[in-house]
């Protein structure tokens, strides 16, 4: 039986990371977290480029730009929506996650979910604290690298 597993040696891979101005000083402990995931990868200052955008909603269209370029194996989104009074956050949220998964697919390569979703300011700074298991940006670097890994084995 041929086993492929997690790898996490991620040298010579390319990684984008493309993170929300939105909730920013939230969302810049998630970009903290995930570059040191991929810098303990192994993976270069050279080889990662980071993008900023406004908002969550924003966040597919420039991961797709981003992963149909040809230029990365792997796209982290970050970012952080945090539910107001008005049923906005669900349409952020919903059509977020919805179009990072679709450009995943579309284009064939991880386009991992670094999206806090949350109710409360509290409940993002829970999820977002350096260092820690549940920082969404340690997270999905996390899951990027694992997918690189995977990919790579597949495809040899
Ligand atoms: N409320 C949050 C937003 N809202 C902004 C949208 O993401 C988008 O930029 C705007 O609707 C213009 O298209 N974005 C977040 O990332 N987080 C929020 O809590
Ligand atoms: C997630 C959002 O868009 C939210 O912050 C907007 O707040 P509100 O629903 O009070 O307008």
């Amino acid at each position: 039986m041929q086993t492929i597993d997690a790898e996490f040696d991620a040298s010579g891979a390319r990684f984008a990371v493309v993170a929300t101005r939105w909730n920013d000083a939230i969302v810049d402990l998630l970009v903290e977290g995930a570059l040191e995931v991929l810098r303990d990868a192994g993976v270069d200052d050279a080889d990662i480029t980071l993008v900023r955008v406004p908002g969550a909603f924003e966040l597919p269209l420039v991961c797709d730009r981003l992963a149909d370029s040809g230029d990365y194996d792997a796209v982290i989104a970050l970012g952080a929506v945090i539910r107001g009074e008005t049923p906005h956050f669900d349409f952020v949220a919903g059509e977020c996650a919805r179009g990072l998964a679709a450009v995943a697919v579309e284009n064939s390569i991880p386009v991992t979910f670094g999206v806090i979703t949350a109710d409360t300011m509290e409940q993002a700074e829970e999820r977002s604290r350096p260092g820690e298991d549940n920082n969404k940006g340690i997270e999905a670097a996390s899951a990027a690298v694992e997918m690189v890994g995977i990919l790579r084995q597949i495809d040899e």
